[in-house]
């Protein structure tokens, strides 16, 4: 039989060249395209504009204010968002800006959803099923001292107004009376200010209302958000739901709020420190002259405190104190040594002044923290504040004093979100705020580099390299050993304030996704299979860089090739290498983060420099040549009995034969697979089966097709389940009818199916008005699985696939990122089989001592587990 192809252009090493070129070629010479129409019916132009990750429309973009600015804003008069609040923590150093952008979900323009949801039961009597809107909810701040550039930035993206779409911007009214949430100090001293420049009151909400709002909304909903900070390394700490209170929230803003947190608005301020970041930056600017607080930041990492401090060995003739657990390096007094020299301050150097300050403040919060601990019996003290601006010396000093101190018993916890928890308080104070019925999995996280935000198109590419250049480290040097010892801050790297906000993306809120409901432990699951520790990042990071230039090349092709699209594509380059090597610096950056995350914000990343579908018209041209040979292909099928069927078919989907083509099966539960579907058909062919599509041309064609009719033929509902977004060439759910349709014309099985369902009347004609609301039972349907990358996260799928997966019995996953990359590990409720071919030799190796081309056809009935 004709090799099927299974090629995906980065998931392969070998680039699956070989097996798929010669499958598309042999239907070049053959039928010549002849039934594409349909298979190419769906171009870049007709992709819907997802719900969850829309579009931004850019045209009449202008840089609004100085375009010499770090972050000039961008008034976009055409972007469709429609802002619905924004909320203010004036503090007394920084100004912290939330807002949410909402993006309607237009599902009534897209066809295909609107007939699947409602063969799926999900609408109610006409109305969508979910008037929750899904949107944005994005972070910035400002220095308070330039509250300036803060209205400017409010006033050119019209946060104030509800957005450029409401209708008062539109019509150009005034609406009289503009109610904004703010909260912090700057609530009340700069309210007049606001009604001033913007035309709005600011409504005040309490400062620690707001901490506690903010921090228990982010270990609520927040995956990856708390995290330890010991000797230079990160690690996340998934919190339990069930077991978050009580705890102390230290928030470590100019001042110091230290507040017990018993529960949701439950809460009391046990104590405070004037000792906080205002001191530091304070001092600091004074003693050394500092530009900035990162400036000062920076020095502390070439600095040496034992000029400045007065350690226990300077006073005991250089010997330790042991008997009360002091060493000779300790720190007695800071600034100690300074009192007994005949020196002035210009005879100290800056780094050294910079790095006493910092250890002095930082063990001082972190004794006073933990003594409040101790006082209240808590285990777990969470730090936030933009004190912290998650600089890994200022944490390890914090976590060492807090460990020191409690001798192990209590915890130093940061948040990724550190200095936005009022902020994000403010914002939940909304009475309708859209985050009260989201969950945690409807948040997903995004990494924009800001485009359009940060710079125009060159500009970006021209500072690209700034933002992914980090500031030069040093180290601080350590001194003598054991007892109160300074903490030794691996990897002590502090990124210029641009790139500082790559830590903290832009949460899309997606009330449309669902945990998938045959997962069998959502709370286990983990979707991806390898752990990428820095090994494997630097093995991806090379494939993907490697791969960017052939990407570029294609995404602008998919474009046009016009000079926009090369400068876009350009751009891409720079933010996508940014990305990598921010990754490559700090593999946690962004979170904890898998090779799905990974892959998925290559993706993103295409989506943000508005390329749609990079290789739509590659995809076209192997859906049209793979349609030419399926006839050929249906009928040798037709010819065999239905063991040698079945084996054929599953061969087909493995794009190789298993057992002689060279490459072996490292997992074969074929056998397994054959007695479930032949030998006990009789008895119960699956009622329902899902099957996760993977590439477009052969794979799908002349792979996963003619297994869907094999399905069909046995009797068995069969729901393809493809991709929302594009993801290099695998097939979307969008593409999916169409060539479902052509393939139909080839087939009485597909058609007879497919008409039944409607699913060739969506693709030719659009949807039947007068279909019931009821679910109907459809013999052959495509969904969408939430996704816009080549693998998959179960935790997070489309609300129609949750609504299709109810009534399943089997699951097929096919591909190496759906079933390899992820989710090889994974369990789920009913029967699975998982087919791959392993593409890599790397990954062969490591998950099963194997080879490159070998396959898995790995069949977990659910009975034998
Ligand atoms: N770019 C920056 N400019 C100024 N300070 C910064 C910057 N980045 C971090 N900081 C530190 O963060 C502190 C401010 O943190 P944060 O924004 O949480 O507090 P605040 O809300 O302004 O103060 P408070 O809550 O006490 O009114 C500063 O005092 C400084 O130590
Ligand atoms: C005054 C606030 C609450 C303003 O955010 C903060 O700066 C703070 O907690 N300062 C410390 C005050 C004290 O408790 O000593
Ligand atoms: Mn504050």
């Amino acid at each position: 039989m004709a090799a099927n192809n299974n090629s995906d252009p980065i998931l392969d090493e070998g680039g699956g060249g070989g097996v798929k070129h010669e499958a598309v070629g042999e239907a070049g010479e053959g039928k010549g395209g002849g039934g594409g129409a349909a298979a190419t019916q769906a171009p870049a132009a007709m992709l819907p504009r997802s719900g969850s990750r829309p579009q931004l429309d850019l045209s009449g973009a202008a840089i609004h204010g100085n375009l010499e600015d770090r972050n000039p804003t961008i008034l976009l008069p055409n972007q469709s968002d429609d802002i619905s609040h924004l909320a203010l923590d004036i503090g007394g150093s920084l100004i912290k800006l939330v807002y949410f952008s909402r993006h309607a979900e237009h599902s009534s323009e897209d066809k295909r959803k609107l007939s699947t949801k409602r063969r799926l039961g999900m609408l109610n009597g006409g109305r969508r099923s979910y008037p929750v809107l899904g949107g944005r909810l994005h972070f910035v701040k400002f220095e308070t001292g330039k509250l300036n550039e803060c209205l400017d930035f409010i006033s050119s993206k019209q946060l104030h107004r509800g957005g450029v779409d409401s209708p008062s911007w539109r019509s150009g009214a005034q609406p009289d009376n503009i109610v904004i949430k703010a909260t912090g100090g700057g609530a009340f001293k700069y309210a007049d200010l606001f009604k001033e420049r913007l035309g709005v009151s600011l409504e005040k909400e309490d400062e620690m209302d707001c901490l506690v709002a903010g921090a228990n909304f982010l270990l609520k909903s927040i995956r990856h958000e708390a995290f330890t900070h010991m000797d230079g390394q990160k690690e996340y700490v998934q919190i339990d739901q069930n077991d978050l209170f009580p705890f102390l929230l230290v928030n470590v803003g100019s001042g110091v709020s230290i507040i017990k947190v018993d529960g949701h608005g439950k809460f009391q301020r046990v104590s405070g420190t004037n000792v906080g970041g205002g001191t530091y930056w304070g001092l600091g600017r004074l003693m050394t002259k500092c530009k900035s607080f990162d400036e000062l930041l920076e020095l502390s990492q070439r600095g040496d405190n034992s000029t400045i401090d007065m350690l226990v060995g300077d006073i005991y003739g250089g010997l330790d104190y042991s008997k009360i657990g002091l060493s000779a390096s300790t720190i007695a007094s800071s600034f100690g040594k300074t009192i007994s020299d005949d020196k002035e301050l210009s005879d100290y150097r800056p780094e050294d002044i910079s790095l006493s300050l910092l250890r002095m403040i930082s063990y001082n919060i972190g004794q006073i923290s933990y003594l409040n601990a101790l006082r209240y019996g808590l285990k777990r003290i969470f730090f936030g504040g933009f004190f912290i601006r998650g600089h890994a010396y200022t944490m390890d000093t914090i976590s060492f004093a807090v460990n020191f101190w409690s001798k192990g018993e209590a915890k130093a916890m940061f948040l990724r979100h550190e200095g936005f928890l009022g902020a994000l308080g403010a914002f939940m104070s909304y009475e309708k705020h859209g985050l009260d019925d989201l969950r945690i999995h409807h948040l997903v996280e995004r990494f924009p580099m800001g485009a359009p935000y940060i710079s125009w198109m060159e500009k970006f590419v021209q500072k690209g390299t700034q933002i992914t250049a980090p500031v030069p480290v040093g180290f601080p040097v350590t001194t003598g050993m054991g007892g109160f010892e300074r903490p030794t801050a691996k990897g002590d790297i502090l990124r210029s304030d641009a790139s500082a906000a790559l830590n903290v993306g832009v949460l899309h809120l997606v009330p449309t996704l669902d945990v998938f409901p045959l997962l069998e432990d959502p709370k286990m699951y983990e979707p991806n299979t390898i752990d990428l520790d820095l090994n494997e990042y630097k093995y991806w990071f090379k494939i993907l860089s490697d791969h960017l230039p052939d990407l570029v090349d294609k995404a602008v092709a998919s474009e046009g090739g016009t000079d926009d699209a090369k400068r876009r594509g350009d751009a891409f380059a720079h933010a996508f290498s940014a990305h990598l090597a921010r990754l490559m610096e700090e593999p946690a950056a962004y979170g904890k983060f898998g090779l799905a995350n990974l892959l998925e914000l290559r993706e993103e990343c295409l989506r943000e420099f508005q390329f749609v579908d990079a290789y739509v018209s590659i995809k076209q041209r192997e859906n049209e040549a793979s349609l030419a040979v399926l006839p050929d292909l249906l009928m040798e099928l037709d010819s065999m009995n239905e063991e040698a069927r079945l084996l054929a078919l599953i061969e087909g989907v493995l794009a190789a034969n298993i057992f002689d083509w060279g490459s072996r099966a490292c997992i074969d539960d074929f056998d397994m697979f054959k007695k479930r579907m032949l030998a006990d058909k009789k008895g119960q062919p699956y009622k329902r089966a899902l099957l996760f599509v993977d590439n477009s041309g052969a794979d799908v064609v002349l792979g996963m097709i003619p297994l869907a009719r094999e399905l069909l033929r046995n009797g068995t509902e069969v729901v393809l389940v493809a991709n929302s977004l594009p993801a290099l060439n695998d097939v979307t759910a969008n593409e999916l009818p169409g060539i479902v349709a052509e393939a139909a014309k080839h087939c009485g099985i597909l058609r007879k199916a497919a008409e039944a369902g409607g699913l060739i009347f969506d693709a030719m004609a659009g949807i039947q008005d007068d279909l019931k609301d009821e679910p109907v039972s459809v013999p052959l349907m495509v969904v969408e699985n939430g996704c816009g990358s080549p693998c998959i996260d179960f935790r997070q799928v489309s609300s129609e696939l949750a609504a299709a997966a109810k009534d399943a019995d089997l699951l097929i996953l096919e591909g190496m990122g759906r079933s390899l990359h992820t989710n090889l590990n994974a369990r789920f409720k009913c029967d699975t089989l998982k087919l791959a071919m392993v593409k890599n030799q790397r990954l062969a190796e490591k998950l099963f001592n194997g080879n490159i081309y070998d396959c898995i056809c790995k069949f977990e009935p659910v009975h034998l587990t």
